[in-house]
């Protein structure tokens, strides 16, 4: 890696104690980038481990509750205040000043235009395979950001309300393709995400059921928010060209900022199938469940299942389609076997 990519900051080891916990922070990352580049090209991120990153929340304070760290806790999902406070707190920081400067680089392009000046949705994508926790990521974003000063308004919408009816997926042979790119109704998504970010008063967001295993009926009503926070599989998938040499456009166009949640796939698997296994106590066991007939299986049984329907539907998905959009995310989360975030990867270049 060329010298001049490593940004300013004090030489590791000396001035590091000196010039602050940024500083020293920079240093830590400086040392990993240089050896962070297994292409030999410069890599654009740049590295932390935990205890660095925790050090760029500044003493910014941590007024998340552990009750409220229950409340947003997905199924399994051991995250605990110190990880909020270690990991999401800077994060939140980070994204408080993305906002600010990209409101910022409006107000340029308005003044250039000698518009009114608007404020626009800041859109933050979060993707990630199935049970990797990202739902738990982006809940936990979101609580963040509502303490920010001035209390903005933020919303969270999964990209699951916009999968096809089961109906639809059946009829199109897609059912075993759930969650797979052409099992979502891309253009309504595509739509959706356009409307709430040119300012529109009002834009319906479709639900879906994880207990009916369908879409629901019902949609939510999305009223001018500060931030957005779109949480799917493949919230950054790049656009692609059609046959007919027109562009179909893609959500991530739209992103302002975006994470990808990162966890090894035999983890990821695990993780799965030990969700699948509580499942069968919790919603399983609801007779109205799409999965109630798997509440009875044993273990052996359980485990069985659950690990056939990873291997044929979810981990084909992560290797075909989600694994391969990480590098277009702007900040890498990756998680140790424990679930716990164990490195940052912030987009520099
Ligand atoms: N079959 C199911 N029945 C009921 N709840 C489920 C089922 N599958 C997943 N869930 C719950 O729904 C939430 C979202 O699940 P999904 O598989 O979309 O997760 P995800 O966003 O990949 O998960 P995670 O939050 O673990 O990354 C999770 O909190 C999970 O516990
Ligand atoms: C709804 C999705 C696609 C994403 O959350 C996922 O949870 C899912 O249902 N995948 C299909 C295979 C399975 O049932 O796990």
């Amino acid at each position: 890696m060329r010298f001049s990519l490593v940004p300013p900051g004090p030489t590791p080891g000396t001035d590091e104690r000196r010039a602050g916990p940024r500083a020293a922070a920079y240093a830590t990352m400086t040392r990993v980038a240089l050896t962070d580049s297994p292409t030999g090209l410069p890599s654009p991120y740049a590295v932390f481990g935990r205890t660095e990153w925790a050090r760029l929340s500044e003493s910014h304070p941590m007024n998340l509750t552990g009750d409220d760290l229950t409340r947003l806790r997905g199924l399994g999902e051991p995250v605990d205040l110190d990880e909020v406070e270690s990991v999401y707190l800077p994060l939140s920081r980070l994204l408080y000043f993305y906002v600010e400067a990209t409101h910022g680089l409006r107000l340029a392009t308005s003044e250039f235009l000698g518009e009114r000046p608007t404020r626009v949705p800041f859109v933050v994508g979060v993707a990630g395979s199935v049970a990797v926790g990202k739902s738990t990521t982006a809940r936990i974003l979101r609580e963040l950001m509502l303490r920010w000063p001035h209390t903005p308004r933020v919303e969270l919408v999964t990209t699951d309300g916009f999968l096809y009816p089961n109906k639809v997926l059946e009829e199109r042979g897609l059912l075993q393709r759930k969650g797979f790119p052409e099992s979502y109704d891309r253009r309504a998504l595509l739509k959706f995400v356009a409307d709430v970010k040119s300012g529109e008063l009002a834009v319906e967001a479709r639900q879906y059921s994880h207990l009916t295993y369908d879409v629901l009926p019902a949609t939510v009503t999305i009223r001018k928010p500060d931030v957005l926070i779109v949480e799917g599989l493949n919230v950054l998938q790049p656009p692609t060209v059609r046959s007919d040499g027109t562009n179909t456009g893609s959500i991530s166009d739209f992103f302002d900022f975006s994470v990808y949640v990162d966890a090894d796939l035999e983890d990821i698997r695990r993780w799965y199938v030990e969700r699948f296994l509580r499942l069968r106590q919790t919603a399983f066991a609801d007779p109205k469940s799409y999965f109630h007939r798997y509440a009875a299986l044993s273990d052996a049984q359980a485990r069985a299942t659950a690990t056939d329907i990873w291997t044929r539907i979810n981990e084909p998905n992560l290797i075909e389609n989600i694994e391969p959009t990480k590098g277009r995310a702007t900040l890498v989360l990756a998680k140790g076997s424990d679930h716990s975030v164990e490195t940052i990867k912030l987009r520099k270049l």
